[in-house]
């Protein structure tokens, strides 16, 4: 089925009990590879993502790097990467998808280049491919890079700093975009023995030593978004999600309390969380999404599913993931009778328009979040959706998962 051009999901009784089982979380996951990289040591990762993107990055760092290396279209693999190759110093090209080669990259190697690296451009100025070729540290140690594009960029280079011959002192410029990441890489660096502080927006890593230690990573609270959606759509709900903490790392982890006018309760247990359907409460005027871009398309897609008019905000680094997302929604909601419509600059609203298509076809533009937000629909009317297999990404069973919760998936 992964490998079908498309498949329809419908749900039969839109009652849903029991256990699911979500994958890892990619960004713990890619961290705790990049630092262990960088360490030098030896230690093992409990629960490591069989997501695409982990394997992918799992994979390039266990054996020596090829003359070319390709990032696929995985975000982190590409930013962090770029700042491992350069800091250890390795020659060779770093590339990835038609699309990864569409996604901004300048910031970085800016910054990079100020430290020492020599990196090129093989294509455009400010986008992969990269030809890494080597690294003299230049005797600064103190930046200023933009923090309103991608946190990727600073993960990267935070999780390089203490290697560094001076540290690094990273003074951040304007708006600092999805900083739940950064501050993710900053208390899993503490983790394997190195401090920091963060103060306003400086950042101050000294020189120091990664200790070897063991690190287990927790489910993904962004594919935990699905099983939200799913219980707010479903007739009744009560699911399971195990390996999810309430002192996650993980800025995705505001769900329960994101979900709660929609309908979805969260009971913390020690094992896991229990979600379970209750009535819609008064849905929030306006949400922003600064904090936690990867939830934008689940929220999109179950505000259109309940028929409810949402306002959302900081949706700024959608238009440069895996693929343009507020193109890609505002394409898909039309089919499912709403419409996603910028009313201010930076406010996009999701309106009520017409009716539903009867079976629409939802594409997924290479998108996994695409795929994965959409199926919940199906509760409410069966749709189609196009490359089921892109979930490889970062949730490689959610098709599985979702027939064991009772739906029904044929292959077209
Ligand atoms: O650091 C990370 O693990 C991630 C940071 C976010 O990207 P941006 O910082 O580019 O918003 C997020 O969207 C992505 O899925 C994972
Ligand atoms: C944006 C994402 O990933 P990345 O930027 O790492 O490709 C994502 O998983 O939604």
């Amino acid at each position: 089925m992964i490998s079908a051009a498309a498949v329809r999901v419908s749900h039969p009784t839109g009652v849903l009990r029991g256990r699911v089982t979500l994958p890892a979380s990619k960004s713990e996951a890619n961290r705790a590879l990049i630092i262990r990289a960088l360490s030098g040591k030896d230690f093992p990762i409990h629960n490591l993502s069989d997501a695409n993107d982990t394997q992918l990055l799992n994979r390039l760092l266990s054996t020596p790097a090829g003359e070319e290396v390709s990032a696929e279209d995985a975000g982190t693999v590409m930013r962090f990467l770029t700042a491992y190759y350069a800091a250890t110093g390795q020659e060779l090209t770093l590339t990835g998808t038609p699309r990864m080669c569409q996604r901004p990259i300048g910031v970085l190697v800016d910054a990079l280049r100020q430290l020492g690296a020599q990196i090129e451009y093989l294509g455009e100025e400010g986008y992969p491919p990269l030809r890494m070729k080597g690294f003299e540290p230049a005797g600064t140690n103190q930046l200023t890079v933009r923090s309103d594009i991608s946190s990727q960029y600073i993960s990267a280079l935070l999780m390089i700093a203490p290697l560094l011959p001076q540290g690094l002192e990273l003074t951040l410029e304007g708006k600092i975009s999805s900083e739940p990441y950064i501050r993710m890489t900053l208390a899993q660096m503490t983790h394997f023995g190195v401090q920091a502080t963060f103060e306003g927006q400086k950042i101050t890593v000294a020189k120091q030593e990664y200790q070897a230690k063991e690190y287990t990573v927790e489910s993904d609270w962004s594919a935990a978004s699905y099983w939200y959606s799913i219980t707010a759509l479903a007739k009744e709900a009560d699911l399971f999600l195990p390996a999810l903490r309430s002192d996650s790392l993980q800025g995705d982890s505001v769900l329960p309390v994101l979900m709660a006018p929609f309908g979805v309760q969260t009971q913390f247990t020690p094992e896991g969380v229990q979600l379970t359907k209750k009535p819609v409460q008064e849905p929030l005027a306006q949400i922003d999404f600064f904090a936690c871009p990867d939830l934008a398309q689940t929220v999109a897609a179950l505000a259109a599913g309940l028929g409810l008019e949402v306002e959302m905000t900081g949706l700024e680094s959608l238009r440069i993931k895996e693929t343009d997302r507020i193109a890609a929604l505002q394409f898909e909601l039309v089919k499912l009778g709403a419409e996603l419509r910028e009313v201010s600059p930076d406010v996009f609203k999701v309106f009520l328009a017409k009716q539903p298509e009867n079976e629409p076809t939802i594409h997924t533009y290479e998108d996994h979040r695409m795929a994965m937000a959409f199926a919940p629909l199906a509760l409410k009317v069966p749709v189609i959706i196009e490359e089921p297999k892109v979930v490889r990404k970062s949730y490689p069973t959610y098709w599985n998962e979702l027939e064991k919760a009772g739906f029904a998936l044929e292959v077209k």
